[in-house]
């Protein structure tokens, strides 16, 4: 008979293998991460998965911190649905890493002030604010295949140094007469902050236009500063940041360290210029308010937010006479809006969109390449853009999108931490350590970390069967019972789910397929013969080349024209 798990089932918690690292693990602070930093992302999971036999395990984080890991959709369901999605938070420490960087947004915000936040929000993100913003997005699709192809035009053939930016020398090297090798993620990466410039605060970066470097905005760069700050955090600093969420280390925070100043005095930039952005943002919002009143129009009024950007959006709401002023958001909440919006919406997209590329690239789906390039050509008909619905009812590139997110989920896990003691349930019964018997639920203890395990539930043969490992986009026409039934937002916990799921994903979705609609018609994509591409972990799921790693991320393709 399956029963609640009063105390952590050993198959769960994992006691041999805790046992058996043991010793590594008081030789450093680190626990369990030590391994998965080790590894290719979720290599670590996976493997302890398949080790324990079991989706349910536990493992050590910082300082030997207990981190639960349920990889079950319906535990996911119980964490990030409605009922319980405010009980379990970020973590502290992301909490503020995350705001320290990008201010007061939706992001990091927790309970009612989030609700308030998201209300406030949401109509910026409805399928009619989408729908209006898809034409800038191909604006700047079409920009990258121009610049693009200009550089695949150049090309006479290898060079010794790199000519195109971004491009690295040993990416030159193997380039061919009108078969440049471009480092894809560069231009994926300017289009989508130019693109997210434009859609989200009527802000021109012009990265698309300049050349190595970040461009000349200051907003861009100050932005670039910042995060440069999320990644290489030597030891002493990742110490320092587990630290300060123990009582009495509070202190550590207001060190002033060479990081913490230059954090503070880039921030300073990003704040000015952002209000600059709301005062103006305000200045346009109240000018066509007056011209709705004196046309007394309310054609006008409605004709309004056509095509608007999401602070114009998202400030009109706030705005609202059906908002009570205990509701509306403040100044420095605006703006911590703008600096999470190029946040979230910027790498994310444009991460989903090199791994498309390089699924695409590859000699064994050169039949899913060929597919989709005939489908596109058939529904643009020579056109440079089509309306959104079109685009939408588009019906493999719709199938290819939804297996990248599946298989390719730009992030690929985050965490929450139970606020109270609770009592998870599991989809099935997982048999106990022992074999004697099984267990239905979890109980998780106040201050546990919970993961979220996004990219390793996205590919799980409980929910997709035995090929749920492999790059599919017909399996979308024919989903397994298993996947229907789980619960999960599309199936799958790409955006993960509930109040707190990505508030992005529609406008996500449309930008990404009108990205790879834009490249697939104008370019044949290949791989570079014998680059082995090996993913990396960062906030999002990037890519370096094996034997390459000190060129740092990167992912180098050989475009041709068709
Ligand atoms: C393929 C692209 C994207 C993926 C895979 C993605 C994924 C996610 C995930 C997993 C979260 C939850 C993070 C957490 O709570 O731990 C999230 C939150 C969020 N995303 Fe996205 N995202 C994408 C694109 C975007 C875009 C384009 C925007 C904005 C234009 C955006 C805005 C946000 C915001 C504001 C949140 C916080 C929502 C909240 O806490 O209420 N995302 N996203």
């Amino acid at each position: 008979m399956p029963r609640t798990a009063t105390s952590q089932p050993r198959a769960m918690l994992a006691a041999g293998s805790h046992s058996e690292r043991r010793a590594d693990l008081c030789a450093s602070s680190f626990g369990d991460l030590n391994l998965i930093r080790e590894m290719p992302p979720f290599d670590a999971h996976l493997k302890w998965i398949q080790e324990l036999g079991s989706k349910v395990i536990t493992y050590r984080g910082m300082f030997y911190a207990e981190r639960i890991y349920l990889a079950d959709a319906r535990a996911m369901n119980h964490v990030l649905g409605p009922a319980n999605s405010y009980s379990y938070p970020k973590p502290d420490n992301t909490r503020r890493f995350l705001s320290e960087l990008l201010g007061h947004g939706v992001l990091v915000s927790e309970g009612d002030e989030h609700k308030r936040q998201r209300k406030i929000l949401q109509p910026a993100f409805n399928v009619s604010a989408i729908r209006g913003l898809t034409p800038t997005f191909f604006k700047h699709a079409n920009k990258l295949v121009d610049r693009l192809g200009e550089f695949v035009d150049k090309t006479e053939g290898p060079a010794e140094e790199p000519f195109i930016p971004g491009q690295s020398a040993m990416s030159a090297k193997v380039s061919q007469k009108g078969k440049p090798v471009f480092d894809i993620s560069h231009w994926t990466s300017k289009t989508t902050l130019d693109i997210i410039g434009e859609t989200g605060f009527d802000h021109d970066f012009k990265t698309i236009n300049s050349g190595e470097g970040e461009g000349d905005d200051e907003l861009a760069q100050a932005f670039n500063t910042l995060m440069r700050q999320t990644g290489n955090l030597n030891i002493w600093q990742i110490i320092q940041f587990g630290l300060q969420s123990i009582p009495g280390f509070w202190w550590l925070r207001m060190l002033p360290t060479r990081r913490r100043r230059l954090i503070l005095d880039t921030y300073k930039i990003l704040e000015k210029k952002s209000n600059e952005l709301v005062d103006a943002k305000r200045a346009e919002i109240a000018a066509d308010m007056k011209g709705a009143m004196q046309q007394d129009s309310k054609a006008y009024l409605e004709d309004m937010g056509k095509g608007k950007d999401i602070l114009y959006l998202m400030m009109r709401a706030n705005m609202a006479t059906d908002i009570s002023p205990s509701e509306r958001l403040a100044d420095d909440q605006l703006v911590g809006q703008i600096t999470t919006f190029i946040f979230a919406g910027h790498e994310t997209t444009s991460t989903l969109t090199q791994w498309a590329l390089h699924v695409l690239s590859l000699s064994e789906n050169k039949h899913i390449q060929d597919k989709l390039r005939a489908e596109l050509e058939e529904n643009f008909a020579g056109r440079d853009e089509i309306p959104y619905d079109s685009l939408m009812a588009i019906p493999y590139l719709d199938n290819f999108t939804k297996e990248l997110m599946r298989r390719h989920s730009p992030v690929g896990s985050t965490t929450r931490e139970a606020q109270k003691d609770d009592v998870i349930p599991l989809s099935k019964p997982y048999p106990t350590r022992d074999g004697k018997g099984t267990f239905n639920s979890v109980v998780v203890k106040k201050g546990s970390e919970v993961m979220i395990p996004i990219q390793v539930l996205n590919r799980s043969e409980d929910v997709w069967g035995p090929t749920a490992h492999d790059f599919n986009p017909d399996r979308w026409d024919d989903i397994p019972a298993t996947a229907k039934e789980s619960g999960l937002p599309s199936h799958m916990l790409t955006f993960i789910a509930g109040p707190r799921s990505c508030i992005g994903n529609r406008f996500s979705i449309a930008e990404f397929k009108v990205l790879i609609s834009a490249l697939v018609r104008a370019f044949r994509i290949e791989a570079v013969e014998g680059w082995e591409i090996e993913p990396k972990q960062g906030i999002v799921v990037r890519t370096r080349i094996v034997g390459q790693e000190d060129l740092g991320l990167q992912m180098p393709l050989r475009f041709s024209r068709i």
